[in-house]
């Protein structure tokens, strides 16, 4: 039988993937908060979930199984306690302020017929001229301010890369570095826990979502059945990458060894998968600025199982070509020769492409001299519109997880 996760790969062909349809909570975005979001425009809802829906239904064509996260999150909590137990816990997280506003939302909650609508209100958020009952007099003091929310939005949900990620058999449920994303990963606690798809194959788990360092899907990319990478950057704390290291190796996930690139901590190269993606064996699409010599620690385990940290100092091609052991890696420039065009296109995600399989990658159209630069290389590309879904500052990889790859 096939294993409900089996991510050995980059580039493998894709098989399952999970995405979210962008919802409600883009259109709780308000102008005042965007930064706390982690967005830098308003999507128009309808755009977005046009471009979305072509992205979904391009998988579709080339034969992946398209899975929906508020799918899988509704089914996991069909049984009635496991249902009241994911409330519970939202709730918790939630931030609200004052227990009668709680009781409150939860009785909003409990009545909510379908479980997908449930799902989709909490992931939504509950702004506070929803609720009818703070309209009356009695209620004012449960309003501590103008702020229009008691429960915020998850605008940055459709970026399913990085609550949490696939390797190997296992899934790493990520501590993240925003508030405003940590909430995210509750649905894959639930989903992994008690979804049928996944409930009775005893899932590895590979990082606790409430550990006290931080990690992201888009920071965490799978180069070969022995080899990751990770990226320490704005969003993943190197004690995070040793604990991640110590979980595979302890549980016999498979992968020898890690590689930590140090990216630095700015918004624009958030995650690795921002500068850096794979498009087959032996290409790459990376961002200029990360050619030069990069900080990379190897970290594998000794024979009598002490993980063992190495520091190297070399350029991203002569670290490829050593780990992957291949002669020569391509590395294809975000932007081709351009630097104007480089840094535009890196800030649209020029450099996040999808492998859908080895040499076959999904991006966006609205980098054309990248774009052309990958074709110049033998890549093939098919093409999804992103003018909205960019705004939320991500593209093709970001926007998917995937749950199975055929082995190469
Ligand atoms: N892997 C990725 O680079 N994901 C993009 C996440 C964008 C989102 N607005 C964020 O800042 O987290």
């Amino acid at each position: 039988m096939t294993q409900p996760i089996n991510v050995f790969s980059e580039i493998g062909k894709l098989k399952t993937v999970l995405l979210h349809r962008p919802g409600k909570e883009l259109e709780n975005l308000m102008p005042d908060y965007l930064d706390d979001l982690l967005f830098d425009d308003i999507p128009y809802l309808p755009q977005a979930q046009k471009e979305h829906d072509a992205f979904a239904d391009l998988l579709r064509k080339k034969g992946v199984e398209v899975v929906y996260l508020e799918d899988l999150a509704a089914e996991a909590i069909s049984e009635p306690d496991v249902r009241s137990s994911f409330i519970k816990d939202y709730l918790e997280e939630a931030n609200i302020k004052g227990t009668g506003l709680t009781r409150m939302i939860q009785a909003k909650l409990d009545a909510i017929r379908t479980n997908r609508e449930l799902i989709d209100v909490t992931m939504a958020g509950i702004p506070k001229s929803d609720l009818e009952e703070l309209k009356s007099k009695s209620l004012t003091d449960m309003i501590e301010s103008d702020y229009p929310f008691a429960i915020d939005p998850m605008p940055n949900l459709y970026f399913t890369r990085d609550p949490f990620a696939t390797l190997g058999t296992g899934v790493s449920i990520n501590k993240m570095y925003s508030v405003t994303r940590r909430r995210e990963t509750l649905y894959a606690k639930y989903i992994f826990t008690y979804h049928p798809r996944f409930k009775d194959s005893n899932i590895p788990m590979l990082y606790d979502r409430h550990d006290s360092t931080r990690i992201e899907g888009g920071d965490e990319l799978v180069l070969s059945k022995d080899l990751l990478a990770l990226g320490m950057s704005q969003r993943t704390d190197v004690a995070s990458i040793e604990k991640l290291a110590k979980n595979i190796f302890e549980q016999k996930i498979g992968f020898k060894r890690l590689l930590a690139f140090d990216i630095g901590s700015k918004r624009k190269f958030m995650h690795l998968d921002t500068v850096f993606t794979m498009l087959d064996y032996d290409k790459f699409s990376i961002h200029p600025e990360i050619e030069g010599d990069l900080t990379v620690y190897s970290i594998s385990e000794t024979v009598d199982g002490k993980i063992e940290i190495i520091k190297e100092c070399d350029s991203l091609e002569a670290i490829l070509n050593k780990y992957l052991e291949i002669d020569t890696v391509k590395l294809i420039r975000c932007g081709g020769n351009d630097p104007m065009a480089a840094a535009r296109e890196q800030w649209n995600d020029g450099s996040n492409t999808l492998a859908i399989a080895p040499g076959e990658v999904i991006v966006y159209d609205r980098n054309p001299v990248t774009n052309k630069a990958l074709e110049e290389a033998g890549v093939t590309l098919n093409y999804i519109a992103g003018s909205e879904l960019v705004r939320g500052r991500g593209g093709p990889r970001c926007m998917s997880m995937p749950l199975v790859r055929e082995d190469i």
